[in-house]
């Protein structure tokens, strides 16, 4: 029975949609994203209709002023949007933002005037500003770290999926609107009003599912007091002075430099080759074909290679194609390196967004994310401004030697300058991100597709053949209890089975153990007690853990890391993130197959102890329901690795169930019958 995915984590079965609040933000998002193109076409329309009539120019400023008017607020009001999403509770600028813009869309055909279309539609374009960073920012407290590529994914496929779905709507409303008006004489419903009311409708709906949403609060580091603009400018000099960080923006903007150039100098150049609007067409077509392509299908191709890698590769892909691309002017061959300059752009891109979310600290989260979007929109629309001037500056150069002779286009020269700096931009990222030095890429991206281990992966989970159990939960839960009980089962069944517990399981431990929970010991301060859990930790793995799973043990710890995250992350209010990091180096990355809560209200827990408590277990009740709520945050994120169960039942039903979760886990089939709860309880040798 396969237990494990290829590298040797437990396989990821369930979708990352299965977690109840990722997959409300997605519903929000995309009637959203639905909103937005549909509000496109409507107002695209509107403009022409109000201004019919008028000259030809003025229907053709109205048209265009929607869509610069729909780019210009990033431009002005990029940096602030990001202060904001770190500023403010992320929540209500996302359900505000919906209802605003429900509000807005709503008006424009109340209203019935161009002026208040191009206002309303400005406005409702700045609210977007603030809404994208807040919900990116947002969608790494969401969902676990390994899920986040998924997320992803499925955020940038609602978002420019739902333009043919909203174009499609616009037709059938504008059918809609012709029968109508046949069938009822004296109604005569415009298209692009009745586009704009749903539209207002899907905002009104998404902005309801966010509200019924747990969102967790950002940290909120920044002195309320502190200057706007400092906020702005500490966020962007953490960007610039984080080695990752920087390589990841710079090459996302690089790539859209080139990306612009293309698109600006596409049209002159497949003249060049005579293929006309056909051509235009095909390139652009394939261009995106591939970009989806790369952001679907290279994650799952390439799982096992370096993320960070693969940034500098994907990018580096890209230019070399548009180099050919420039060099060698032929429309088929300029269609086929079309789709490889998309596929390299989407893995970079896929790869990027993931990157931020997982690498970049909650609070400075919704200011680099603000940075990206609005510096993407400059780079992108700079780059299709100046690349076509570039190429008409060059014109048509004609080399000769002898009888043989080269033409060379503008539109072919900025193709192959492009591709340059693109190629520039990979090797620049790739050097500041490279997490395997001395391992040749070419070797991992082969082996990855070969399906067989790189260098780099010795060593990690997926050489540990045994399995690893956890038992979380607040005071008085019953772990111990479910630990022996599980251990007496799995003995019976012929398992070798470790109990062990945290903190103290070692010689160091019990030292710590007693340096953090003694009564008469003098509180460690919040930090100094995640680090002391974490030094326990780091040699209980290192001298129990990893050596009995190792020899394919079952292990099962009465306690890990998630006691770090609701005690010191929920309960003491400390980032989340940070005690993340701190632990995944001092584990050096081991996860559990199976986390089991045991879920109990603290009262109920702690009358079952009959000892006076320690440390911990005196804090204030308040201290105790939010290491209760943590620890279910932690469970709703990672449903597939998690088994809440309600400790107020009986022993034995408890026992049953946690047995039914973890039968498909272990590596023989265990019989059914053997489930029976065992009525002796030995003492279980630690
Ligand atoms: N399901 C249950 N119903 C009633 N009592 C229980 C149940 N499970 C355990 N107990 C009892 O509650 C007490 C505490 O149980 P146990 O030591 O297993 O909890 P724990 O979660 O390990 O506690 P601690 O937080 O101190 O480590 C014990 O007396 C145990 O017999
Ligand atoms: C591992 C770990 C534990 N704690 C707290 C939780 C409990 O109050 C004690 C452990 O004692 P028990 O025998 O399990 O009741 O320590 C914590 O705050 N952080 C941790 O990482």
């Amino acid at each position: 029975m396969s237990r494990h995915g290829p590298l040797g984590a437990p396989v990821d079965v369930t979708n990352v949609l299965q977690i109840k609040s990722f997959r409300r933000l997605w519903i929000s998002l995309s009637l959203s994203s639905l909103g937005d193109w549909l509000s496109l076409l409507a107002l695209m329309s509107l403009a022409t209709i109000y201004t019919q009539g008028h000259p030809a120019i003025v229907q053709y400023f109205a048209v265009s002023g929607v869509v610069i008017l729909k780019l210009a607020p990033y431009l002005l009001f990029g940096p602030i949007a990001g202060w904001l999403a770190d500023r403010v509770d992320r929540k209500v600028i996302l359900v505000a933002g919906d209802l605003l813009r429900a509000a807005l869309y709503i008006s424009i055909p109340l209203v019935g005037r161009l002026d208040w279309l191009l206002i309303a539609n400005f406005l409702a374009e700045c609210i977007a500003l603030f809404w994208t960073p807040a919900k990116d920012a947002t969608v790494p407290n969401l969902v676990p770290k390994r899920k986040l590529e998924q997320a992803n994914q499925l955020s940038l496929l609602t978002t420019y999926g739902s333009a043919p779905v909203a174009a499609g709507l616009f037709t059938v409303l504008a059918a809609a609107s012709t029968v109508v008006a046949g069938a009822v004489p004296g109604l005569n419903p415009d298209t692009a009003d009745v586009a704009l009311y749903i539209n207002g409708v899907t905002f009104l709906i998404a902005g309801a599912v966010i509200f019924s949403l747990s969102i967790p609060k950002n940290s909120h580091n920044i002195p309320p007091q502190q200057n706007m603009w400092r906020v702005i400018w500490e966020g962007w000099r953490y960007a610039a002075g984080t080695r990752l960080v920087r390589g990841l923006l710079l090459g996302m903007l690089g790539a859209f430099a080139a990306g612009g150039a293309v698109v600006g100098v596409a049209r002159p150049f497949v003249d060049t080759l005579e293929a006309g609007n056909a051509g235009f067409g095909l390139l652009f077509g394939a261009v995106f074909t591939g970009m989806a392509a790369g952001m679907f299908l290279g994650p799952r191709l390439l799982h096992n290679v370096s993320r960070r890698r693969m940034f500098g590769v994907g990018i580096g892909v890209s230019g070399v194609a548009m180099i050919i691309i420039g060099l060698v002017p032929e429309m088929v061959l300029a269609a086929l390196l079309a789709l490889v300059v998309g596929a390299g752009a989407g893995i970079a891109w896929i790869i990027g967004l993931t990157l931020l979310g997982q690498e970049v600290e909650d609070e400075v989260r919704g200011r680099t994310f603000a940075f990206l979007h609005a510096s993407a929109r400059v780079v992108l629309l700079g780059a299709v401004a100046l690349a076509p001037l570039v190429a008409a500056a060059v014109g048509h150069q004609r080399f000769s030697m002898g009888e043989v002779s080269y033409d060379l286009y503008g539109s072919s020269a900025v193709l192959v300058v492009s591709g340059l700096l693109a190629l520039i931009v990979a090797v620049i990222t790739f050097r500041q991100m490279n997490d395997r030095p001395g391992e040749p890429v070419l070797g991992e991206i082969i082996s990855a597709l070969r399906g067989t281990k790189t260098r780099g992966e010795a060593g990690t989970q997926a050489d540990l053949p045994g399995t690893f159990i956890v038992l979380e939960g607040g005071e008085g839960a019953g772990k111990s209890t479910q630990v022996r009980q599980l251990a007496i089962w799995l003995r019976e069944e012929g398992f070798d089975v470790v109990t062990t517990r945290e903190p103290g399981a070692t010689k160091l431990g019990m030292r710590l153990r007693s340096l953090l929970l003694d009564r008469e010991n003098i509180g460690a301060s919040p930090r100094c007690e995640v680090l002391l859990y974490a030094a326990d930790r780091a040699e209980h793995v290192e001298t129990v853990i990893r050596p009995a799973l190792a020899r394919g043990a079952i292990v099962i710890s009465d306690r890990y890391v998630d006691s770090s995250l609701a005690y010191q992350g929920a309960g003491r209010e400390l980032s989340e993130q940070e005690i993340t990091s701190v632990n995944t180096w001092a584990t050096g990355g081991l996860t559990p197959h199976l986390t089991v809560l045991l879920d109990i209200p603290h009262e109920q827990g702690t009358a079952r102890l009959g000892e006076p408590g320690d440390r911990v277990e005196d804090e204030p009740a308040e201290f105790h329901s939010r290491v209760r709520a943590g620890f279910k945050a932690l469970a709703e994120r990672e449903p597939d690795r998690y088994l809440v169960v309600d400790a107020q039942q009986p022993v034995e039903s408890i026992t049953h169930t946690i047995q039914q979760r973890l039968r498909p886990l272990l590596p023989d089939p265990v019989p059914d019958q053997s489930e029976a709860p065992t009525s002796a309880m030995p003492i279980v040798g630690e």
